[in-house]
């Protein structure tokens, strides 16, 4: 007969108890219901307050089940790898069934934690269905491939069915046997696929996809011929009202539970304040910005992925050779997670076209003059040519498409870069700058310790807001400017000025001043804090250009406050704060907390993080954060980059007056 071990209360594991309540008389209804399921399927039951000791001492090279927690499973997954585990307690899991050759899901082993022997009953035939199956399967077919364990080994190719998409744009999948969960890239929702195991994480493992084995219905043929290989856009084969779908899923599941701010019910907290995603009504061509890199080692993917995401060769990631172009010079965008690989690409289908004519001839030229413009080598540090951006902006008058090209080479040769130039100049009257940033650092990026210009002038312009912007080569601008338009009316319209001019604003992390200066004719003054001194140079020149004079910008680092901070401004009524990816410094929430304005508009580039200061500034907690100051008031995702994993969100909050 097979056995049946059953773990109860008094166990070492303090989660592995059966019931909720933990009393000892839930325990023994508990017992009894196993018992009546275990007479009725013929199971042999043994109870232990220790699961090891039972195990060490009843096992004996015999086959078992044992019921328990998750969480006890997984410790006992390491210690045996003889026995069967289904979970059971006051949080039913999926549950893992293990034999000496496979593994097994019980279906519906998730329904219930119920003591109730009607629901519970299906669960243990299908234990009892599986106990004969791997004799029945493994003589059918033993070349069968499959998982061996509940643990997915390194390397191993598994297949998974991909539910939903994680924050950063991987698919969260499901071992299909065992519902184990692996994070996969390129793994889109609805899809089966084959996906290769390439980490082993606590509790879940991390893959990349070999194969679509079975599409799913919001598929769609992605238009870009880089895509698969290039790590930008990828979901760009995923319907675009699906991927607004899970970029409201991320949001709210990140507010439920990074926040705490409840699960949605449909008429639950968190479904009352998370608004609808803004959808971005350009789905290409709407970024303003784009940054290339030269390098010397060309990553050409062997694996290359067909517009629904077939793939054609299991030997991903890579081979360097390329038949086209020579092996030590490359112009693209650097491979995924590679600072010295680089994918060549043609085009970039979420820049503007004159950009993209742009970027080929530049690129033309530099490939047919690699020997004279050497690409800049990330491991010697030897080499000329480092990154190429291309920004684009608007005429003030005509407002047609104005380009600045930045070139970022190691030192200054403008000899060598003229001709490139002059080709430019002829051939593209959009191009109304050409500058050439020098970088000297060791470092992968294209901030530069010199600027020359070498056609036109410094800066290009654009509107948003009805204001005009001047936009140097490295200072901040929003990148989808369309899309920044809705954005900053939104976060005017949400932080409610009463319009009389008698309002002071706080805008924190404010770049080149663009939220501050559009509401500034609504306000009484707005104080900007920004680091980068640039773009505080920036903001004051866009101050003076749009003639608004209620407006400073104050040049500071706001991870850094010192004590006497408040002595620079007076009491805001207002506060806008709109950091980047890391979110808010602690010192910074606190600050907030104490200082108490009337409303705090939060503009997020990372709903994680983002998240975590929501808790932080309305449940309080943490290094004795005040609770109870702010109450959530709502959340607005905004797709300012479709087909990327990014979500932007506005969030309101209101202070609560006290009693
Ligand atoms: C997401 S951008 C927002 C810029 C601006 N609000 C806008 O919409 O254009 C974040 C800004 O925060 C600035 N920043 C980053 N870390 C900072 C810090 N520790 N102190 C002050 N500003 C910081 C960055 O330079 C950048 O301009």
């Amino acid at each position: 007969m097979a056995r049946l071990l059953l773990l109860v209360h008094g166990t070492p594991y303090p989660h592995a108890q059966l019931t909720s309540s933990g009393d000892r008389n839930s325990a023994l209804a508990t017992r009894d219901t196993l018992g009546r399921i275990s007479r009725q399927l013929q199971f042999e039951v043994s109870l232990s307050v220790s699961v090891i000791r039972i195990l060490q001492g009843t096992l004996a090279g015999r086959q078992a089940w044992v019921v328990c927690s998750k969480f006890a499973i997984m410790a006992l997954w390491r210690s045996f790898s003889s026995v069967c585990c289904t979970s059971f307690g006051s949080r039913p899991c999926v549950v893992p069934l293990h034999t000496r050759s496979r593994a097994f899901s019980v279906r519906n082993a998730t329904a219930s934690a119920s003591s109730d022997v009607d629901q519970l009953l299906p669960v243990f035939e299908d234990v009892k269905e599986n106990l004969q199956e791997p004799t029945r399967r493994s003589q059918s077919s033993p070349k069968e491939k499959g998982p061996s364990s509940y643990f997915p080994k390194k390397g191993q190719d598994i297949e998974l069915v991909c539910e939903s998409l994680a924050y950063k744009g991987n698919g969260v999948c499901k071992v299909v046997e065992t519902g184990f969960v692996v994070l996969c890239e390129r793994a889109l929702p609805g899809e089966r696929l084959l996906a290769r195991i390439v980490k082993k994480k606590r509790g879940f493992a991390e893959a990349y996809k070999l194969k679509t084995l079975s599409v799913h219905h919001n598929a769609v043929a992605a238009p870009c011929q880089h895509f698969g290989d290039c790590g930008g856009c990828k979901t760009q084969n995923l319907a675009y009202h699906a991927q607004l779908h899970e970029k409201e899923q991320q949001v709210h599941d990140l507010i439920a539970r990074t926040g705490r701010f409840g699960i949605s019910q449909p008429d639950g907290p968190t479904g009352s304040y998370l608004k609808p995603i803004v959808p971005c009504p350009m789905e290409f061509h709407y970024r303003n910005k784009m940054e290339f890199s030269f390098g010397t080692q060309q990553w050409v993917p062997a694996e290359s992925y067909s517009s629904v995401g077939q793939a054609n060769d299991e030997e991903y990631p890579e081979v360097t050779k390329s038949e086209s172009y020579s092996e030590d010079f490359a112009l693209g965008l650097h491979a995924p997670k590679r600072f010295d690989r680089i994918l060549p690409i043609n085009e970039c289908l979420l820049q503007h076209d004159v950009a993209n004519q742009i970027f080929k001839q530049v690129k033309a030229y530099c490939y047919a003059n690699s020997k004279k413009l050497p690409a800049y080598d990330v491991h010697t540090h030897k080499g000329f040519l480092r990154h190429l951006m291309i920004r684009t902006g608007s005429d003030l008058k005509t407002g047609g498409p104005q380009i600045m090209v930045n070139l970022v080479t190691s030192t200054f040769q403008p000899d060598l870069i003229q001709p490139l130039v002059t080709s430019l100049v002829d051939e593209f009257p959009q191009m109304v700058s050409f500058v050439n940033n020098v970088a000297t650092s060791v470092g992968n990026t294209s901030q530069s310790d010199e600027e020359h210009v070498l056609f036109g002038g410094r800066v290009i312009t654009e509107t948003l807001r009805g204001l005009q912007f001047e936009i140097s080569a490295n200072s901040f601008f929003q990148t989808n400017t369309s899309q920044a338009e809705v954005l900053y009316r939104m976060v005017e319209e949400q932080s409610s000025l009463k319009g009389d001019a008698s309002e002071i604003i706080l805008d924190l992390f404010c770049g080149t001043g663009t939220i501050g200066l559009s509401m500034a004719k609504k306000a009484k003054h707005v104080y900007g804090y920004e680091i980068v001194p640039e773009a505080v140079v920036d903001a004051r020149r866009n101050a003076e250009r749009n003639g608004i004079r209620n407006a400073t910008f104050i040049q500071s680092d706001l991870n850094k406050l010192i004590n006497d901070f408040h002595q620079d401004f007076p009491q805001p009524d207002i506060v806008i704060t709109d950091p980047n990816r890391p979110g808010m410094h602690l010192k910074l929430i606190k600050f907030l907390l104490n200082l108490r304005a009337r409303r705090i508009v939060y503009v997020s580039c990372n709903p994680s993080t983002c998240a975590r200061d929501l808790d932080l500034l309305c449940h309080g907690g943490e290094g004795g954060l005040e609770p109870q100051t702010y109450k959530l008031v709502s959340v607005q995702p905004v797709d300012m980059f479709p087909h990327t994993p990014h979500i932007e969100c506005v969030c309101v909050l209101d202070l609560i007056e006290r009693s």
